[in-house]
């Protein structure tokens, strides 16, 4: 049985709405990446040397990452080898089934959210501005409070101006209180009084949200490292969650970026929002080979539902969802 036979069969009737929403929001990749892989298939036929070459560039134009296209490759030829395959037929099959192998192959990272059966979980949010770190925090508190869980935020970025009333906003739209200070007050106060409000009030999770001045290392880290300091002394084991917001869309920047929040705290987990805003969805894929994180979100589109945990299988089938409708209802016709 083909790979897209397989998978489709493993994700009908589990979570539609989930599943839609990944076909939605990787559209532009589709558009992209995978219609042009679909006239590879066609245009070539037969499976040459010549082709591979061109699949890796496609593979790199939709920023998988070089060490990833490499690997992907490598995999192919052994598989179009091991299966005798000579024409281009069910290729796609082959390549979308890899692209799950070589997700889930490498170091075993948990995507689950570290949340504490018992007691204060506390979530740090990080991240540049811009990046959809607010919405974030919104969309997240909403799925949380979805769970049965009690939330309340911390308006930790007292940096920027309006970023304090924009969590407001979205406190008050998911319907959760947003512990402040005045703009410019110290973050790790914020932490404090927020800490001791969540104990008072027996909340389950309490999400902080952080500034993101990338323009000055020094100061991110130096504020970073005293708000971490603050949470860990107050709750133990925490935070139990470092989440670093990256912006889909600013492709390989998103990768630097992270590198410099990586040595600033310990990040433990990815948010990668706006995936339904490029055409270059595969840097989910570079993301986790280049810096061995967990994805443990990815921001779908603008609405509070379209926070999804991140899964590769559904990931995969909204790339390629096209060719996997295509294929499965000419097997089944054949099957009949
Ligand atoms: N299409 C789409 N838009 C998103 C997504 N996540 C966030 N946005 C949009 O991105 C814009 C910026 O998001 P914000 O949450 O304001 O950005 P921010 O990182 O909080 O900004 P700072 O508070 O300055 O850090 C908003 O218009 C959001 O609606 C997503 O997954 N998909």
């Amino acid at each position: 049985m083909s790979f897209f036979k397989k998978l489709k069969e493993k994700i009908t009737g589990t979570n539609e709405t989930v599943t839609e929403k990944f076909k939605d929001g990787l559209s532009k990749t589709r558009n992209q990446f995978t219609s042009k892989v679909n006239d590879l298939v066609a245009r070539f036929r037969v499976i040459d040397e010549e082709f591979f070459e061109e699949l890796e560039e496609l593979l790199l134009q939709a920023d998988v990452g070089f060490e990833t296209v490499m690997e992907l490759i490598d995999q192919l030829k052994l598989e179009v080898k091991r299966k005798n395959m000579k024409d281009t037929a069910g290729i796609q099959s082959v390549i979308s089934e890899k692209l799950v192998e070589i997700y889930e192959a490498g170091e075993k990272m948990d995507s689950k959210l570290n949340i504490q059966a018992d007691g204060l979980t506390v979530i740090l949010m990080v991240g540049v501005n811009g990046v959809g770190k607010t919405t974030t925090i919104g969309k997240l508190s909403a799925r949380l409070m979805a769970e049965g869980k009690t939330v309340m935020l911390a308006a930790g970025d007292t940096f920027r101006a309006g970023a304090i009333e924009q969590l407001v906003v979205w406190g008050e739209r998911a319907g959760v209180e947003v512990i402040r200070q005045s703009e410019g007050s110290d973050p790790a106060a914020v932490m404090y009084d927020a800490i001791r409000a969540a104990k008072n009030r027996h909340v389950d999770v309490l999400i902080c949200d952080t500034a993101g001045r990338l323009q000055n290392k020094v100061n991110l880290m130096k504020e970073l490292e005293k708000v971490h300091r603050i949470i860990s002394n107050e709750v133990e084991g925490a935070p139990h969650e470092v989440l670093l917001a990256l912006d889909a869309t600013t492709g390989q920047n998103a990768l630097v970026q992270a590198q410099t929040f990586k040595e600033a705290t310990n990040v433990t987990g990815i948010v990668l929002t706006k995936l339904d805003g490029t055409a270059k969805g595969g840097i989910v894929l570079a993301i986790r080979n280049k810096l061995k994180i967990p994805v443990k979100f990815v921001g779908l589109g603008e609405g509070m539902d379209d926070l999804q945990p991140f899964d590769p299988e559904k990931y995969v089938y909204g790339l390629f969802a096209d060719g996997l409708e295509q294929e499965t209802e000419a097997s089944d016709t054949i099957d009949k």
